[in-house]
């Protein structure tokens, strides 16, 4: 594609070079630029793309686009290629993303969801809501991106807009009637997504998590709401979060169809749980004479809040309630969400991915309200982010178990018995109430040791992640095999 055609929709400051040549690519990263490439050098949290366009067109860039008039003066003189300076570096390259893969979110329906907790619920409960009804669903989000058989490798939650085009493009062509896509607050700070054209999309809650990145709950509510900005025909919103009747409140001076949802009068639709057990539950959604009542195999409130999301976004979608109702009582669930192993020793355990302070409480509290014996909790927080979270979920912890053995999740680069020190800091009440062991599968295999029957051990935390990272290390992990492996080997209950 030529480059006057690829940045036609991008407002360029100053453009040297020949708008004819053809771009063969797009790339971000120089390690991975190939010849023909468009190089977008971003300046990053970490580095400065602007360092390493020598390396991208030592590669075979042919072309550099950047916020760096200095940068870009130097390359034109040195390399005689067209540069391209802009306002905003990210922008200009979703929009190039867009154009080059020729605008493959106009060709389906993108249902974008948001929110700190249950986005991967909902967007997995939904696929099977749709395709339950015939319908070709592809999914972008935390455990991958896949559509049917197609599978496409997954760095991120939200990836960056080149590679979102390029995904969207190749669901297309596949045959894809929707995407439903998981999205993040960075990616919504960081332009990832502003090139979409979503159809419709879903807020589930926002609570404490990512002030690393956002600083305050308040930037990182403007950063999720941005997705409620975008043109589309309707959001569905849980009104019993504040952070949600806020958004509910915004889209009435817009078009799109605001379908807010809760247990307390406010939205469209009101929610009612009627009942929760260690099976599932049941809950309603009532607007006027009409009623919706669900009966799910997903365990715990909050899943009702996930399902009912998903009902009402279906309903939108014309999908035949009867049908909903139906594939709500078998949902297949996910990898690594409430996912249970009953043990032979008569006690169960979970695997669960609760890695904010609001997550670990709610299925925490889910466990208490749904069972009988005691629960022992092991958990960490994750390297490099949120440090505000730690202690928060530390109390979490260890006020809702009986016993906690605090561990670690993804230490990445920081020291892991630091991080454990921070998460201690809110547990100091409660000496007696939990222990530390820094190797994961030590803690598990000391939580597994201690349950009897009817005790079940969760392991928070990392959920369907199948590596740990400790330091630039990405060592396989894979909880469910690690506790099988664990069980079997008999260590757990000799005496
Ligand atoms: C905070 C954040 O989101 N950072 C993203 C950002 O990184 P950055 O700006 O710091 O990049 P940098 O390392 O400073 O480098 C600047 C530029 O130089 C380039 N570079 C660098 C080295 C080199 O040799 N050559 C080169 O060209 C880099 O590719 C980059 O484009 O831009 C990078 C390129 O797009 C992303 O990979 C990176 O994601 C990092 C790895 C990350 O961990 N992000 C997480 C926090 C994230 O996005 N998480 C959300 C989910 C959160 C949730 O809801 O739970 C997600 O959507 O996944
Ligand atoms: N509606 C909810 N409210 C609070 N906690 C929830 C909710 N849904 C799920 N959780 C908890 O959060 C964990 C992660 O759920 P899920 O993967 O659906 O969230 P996510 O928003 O996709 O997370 P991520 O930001 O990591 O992609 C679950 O394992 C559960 O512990
Ligand atoms: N999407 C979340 C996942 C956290 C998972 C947890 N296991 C960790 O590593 O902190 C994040 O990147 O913050
Ligand atoms: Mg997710």
């Amino acid at each position: 594609m030529k480059l006057s055609v690829l940045f036609q929709k991008v407002h360029m400051e100053w453009f040297h070079g020949d708008g004819q040549i053809d771009a063969a690519g797009l790339c971000y990263d120089s390690r991975t630029c190939k010849k023909g490439d468009v190089f977008f050098a971003i300046g990053g949290f970490q580095a400065d793309g602007n360092a390493y366009i020598e390396d991208a067109v030592r590669r075979g860039a042919v072309a550099v686009v950047s916020e760096n008039r200095n940068a870009l003066e130097r390359t034109a003189s040195e390399n005689s290629i067209p540069v391209i300076l802009v306002k905003d570096v990210r922008r200009a390259m979703s929009a190039a993303a867009a154009c080059y893969h020729g605008y493959p979110s106009n060709r389906m329906k993108v249902i974008g969801i948001t929110g700190t907790n249950g986005k991967s619920s909902t967007a997995f409960f939904l696929k099977e809501l749709l395709e339950d009804q015939g319908r070709r669903v592809g999914i972008i989000g935390t455990l991958g991106n896949y559509f049917e058989n197609w599978e496409g490798q997954a760095t991120h939650t939200t990836p960056e807009s080149v590679e979102i085009h390029g995904i969207l493009k190749e669901m297309a062509d596949l045959g894809a009637e929707y995407c439903l896509m998981e999205v993040s607050s960075h990616a919504l700070a960081l332009y990832r997504v502003e090139d979409v054209s979503f159809h419709g999309s879903i807020f589930t809650n926002i609570s404490q998590d990512h002030l690393d990145f956002h600083h305050t709950m308040e930037e990182y509510f403007i950063a999720k709401e941005k997705l409620f900005r975008y043109n589309q025909v309707y959001a569905v919103i849980n009104t019993d979060d504040p952070y949600g009747r806020r958004i509910h409140e915004g889209l009435k001076k817009t078009s799109t169809r605001a379908i807010g949802f809760g247990m307390d009068i406010g939205g469209e639709f009101l929610l009612n749980i009627h009942q929760l057990t260690d099976q599932g539950g049941v809950f309603s959604l009532k607007s006027g004479m009409e009623s919706i009542k669900i009966s799910t195999n997903q365990v715990g409130a909050f899943n009702m809040y996930n399902l009912a999301s998903a009902v009402l976004a279906g309903k939108m979608e014309s999908l035949k309630i009867e049908g909903m109702m139906e594939s709500a009582k078998r949902l297949q669930g996910i990898r690594g969400r409430m996912e249970k192993i009953q043990t032979a020793e008569g006690f169960g355990v979970i695997i669960d991915f609760a890695h904010t302070p609001d997550g670990l409480e709610k299925v925490l509290k889910t466990l208490r309200e749904t069972s009988q014996g005691r629960i022992i909790t092991v958990f960490g927080c994750g390297g490099d982010r949120d440090r505000q979270k730690r202690p928060v979920m530390g109390s979490i912890a260890v006020e809702n178990s009986d016993f906690v053995i605090v561990t670690s999740d993804n230490p990445r680069g920081e020291d892991p018995s630091a991080i454990i020190g921070e998460i201690e800091e809110g547990m100091k009440k409660y000496m007696h109430k939990y222990t530390v062991s820094i190797d994961r599968k030590d803690a598990i295999g000391k939580a597994l040791k201690m349950a009897k029957p009817e005790d079940l051990v969760l392991i928070a935390g990392k959920g369907h992640e199948t590596l740990q990272i400790i330091g630039d290390k990405k060592l396989p992990f894979d909880e469910r095999a690690i506790v099988k492996e664990l069980l079997d080997s008999n260590e757990t209950h000799k005496n």
